[in-house]
């Protein structure tokens, strides 16, 4: 390392310590919530404060809702399993409604590219437990509710236990395993699930187990195939979408817990937030040969849902490894590459819309992972035709090797699986940045922004 390589380490560190200082000092703030109110059994309520009468008003004169809803919504407990883009708008209108207690259970901690749609989650606030965040809020806005934050991962070790204490669970996760344990703790421990979705510029709500309707595995009793699921963090999604469907859940959970109105049980409501629709399907009922809910239920204990899904309960660190060592090359010898000059062909498969956001130094052939194997063909020409132009050798040695990248180093292995399949013949390396953008933004060039 040169000197100037030496002054920016060291400038970066010292940014991160104070960093790392204020979240010090905002985590000791967050904490101040006291820990006897947190754990206190609240008992029933039969009548309303002075200030409940004053607070809740608006809703109190309600016809249907009055003094018996408020006392109703006092005396329910809400587990708000996911503090993100669902829980955050759910637990938010569930304490400004003056829920009994509310549980929060999130085992993540807040990052900046949260903030667009996490909306009780805050720039100083990055780093910290989610969980804690979203209590912090709720707790500004209501203190007389009383909360709990579970900063852990819901399994099948402690879901019954923690599901045990409310009387109506909200799902408000992002992971096909979650929704099945969730599921299945809910049918186990007789409470009602109200679930929600949302994913680029469309919404999903339901209500599974509840007055006779169906549960998701009724609906479901087969997982999707891992690579059929896409999640926020790959597909996007608009802010605003997971804000409508996190109230809607909160408001399932106020009209359950009231007894107002019908429920989404049995009902799936489908929201375009690009057309500005709503649509409304009736679901099939209870299945009767339901592994959980149905008439000769197996399922009577929490499984291996990771297992039964083939996919993790987290979205992080859900990392390929399916190249040899020779086939992959550091972020940081790939900065040697590029410094020294040496001939390659960079091929960038994050698909287009994503090239804006940013790009690395060196000229590149943008080819998305997702169209590679309908354009295989054209995009054999493109690259031979590329390659020669670079190789120094004759027409039939191709010298220098192509290098896939994306944003975090999955999709460029597959993208190398398929190239090495139309390129071997012609004895061309193909190559892939491990880790991707990620890596670069954290080896070689921490200002580059990543996402
Ligand atoms: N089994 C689980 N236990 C606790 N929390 C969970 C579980 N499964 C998912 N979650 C949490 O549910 C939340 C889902 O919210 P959302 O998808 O909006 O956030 P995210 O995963 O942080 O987003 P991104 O995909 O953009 O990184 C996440 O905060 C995630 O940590
Ligand atoms: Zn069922």
């Amino acid at each position: 390392m040169n000197e100037e390589q030496l002054r920016n380490e060291l400038q970066n560190k010292e940014k991160e310590i104070q960093r790392l200082k204020k979240l010090l000092d905002e985590s000791a703030k967050l904490l101040t919530v006291p820990e006897n109110d947190l754990q206190k059994q609240k008992e029933k309520s039969e009548t309303l404060s002075k200030e409940d009468i004053s607070r809740y008003s608006r809703q109190l004169i309600l016809h249907d809702f009055g003094v018996k809803g408020q006392i109703a919504v006092k005396n329910t407990n809400v587990l708000i399993v996911g503090a993100g883009g669902l829980g955050c708008p759910a637990a938010i209108y569930l304490a400004a409604a003056g829920i009994g207690r509310l549980g929060v259970i999130d085992y993540d901690e807040v990052e900046l590219s949260n903030l667009h749609r996490q909306i009780l989650h805050t720039v100083d606030r990055v780093g910290l437990s989610k969980s804690v965040s979203v209590v912090h809020s709720c707790c500004r806005l209501n203190p007389s509710t009383e909360y709990v934050p579970y900063h852990l991962q819901l399994d099948s070790s402690n879901a019954l236990r923690i599901i045990e204490s409310y009387d109506i669970i909200l799902d408000a996760t992002d992971n096909v395993a979650t929704r099945y344990l969730l599921n299945d703790a809910c049918v186990l421990a007789g409470k009602p699930l109200v679930s929600g979705s949302a994913l680029r510029f469309e919404g999903q709500l339901t209500v599974y187990h509840h007055d006779g309707g169906p549960c998701y595995r009724c609906l479901y009793p087969q997982p999707p195939p891992s690579e059929a699921v896409t999640n926020c963090s790959e597909g996007g999604v608009l802010g605003v979408v997971p804000g409508i469907i996190g109230s809607l859940q909160a408001l399932e959970a106020i009209k359950i817990a009231t007894g107002i109105g019908t429920s989404f049980s049995q009902k799936l409501l489908m929201f375009d937030a690009l057309d500005g629709t709503f649509r409304t399907v009736k679901l099939r009922p209870r299945c009767k040969s339901c592994l959980v809910c149905g008439e000769n239920p197996t399922i009577s204990q929490l499984i291996d849902y990771e297992q039964f899904c083939g996919a993790k309960a987290t979205d992080k660190d859900h990392k390929l490894h399916i190249l040899e060592r020779s086939q992959r090359i550091s972020a940081k010898e790939y900065s040697e590459m590029v410094n020294n000059k040496k001939p390659h062909v960079l091929v960038d498969v994050r698909p287009a819309i994503e090239l804006d956001i940013c790009q690395l130094p060196h000229p590149m052939i943008n080819i998305p992972f997702t169209s590679l194997s309908r354009n295989i063909t054209e995009v054999k020409d493109q690259l031979l035709l590329k390659l020669k132009e670079l190789s120094s050798d004759d027409f039939h040695n191709y010298t220098v090797p192509v290098v896939c990248v994306c944003r975090r180093g999955n999709d460029s292995q597959l993208a190398v699986q398929q190239l090495m399949k139309i390129l071997a013949d012609d004895k061309v390396k193909v190559i892939d940045i491990k880790g991707g953008l990620h890596s670069w933004s954290k080896h070689v060039d921490s200002n580059f922004p990543i996402y």
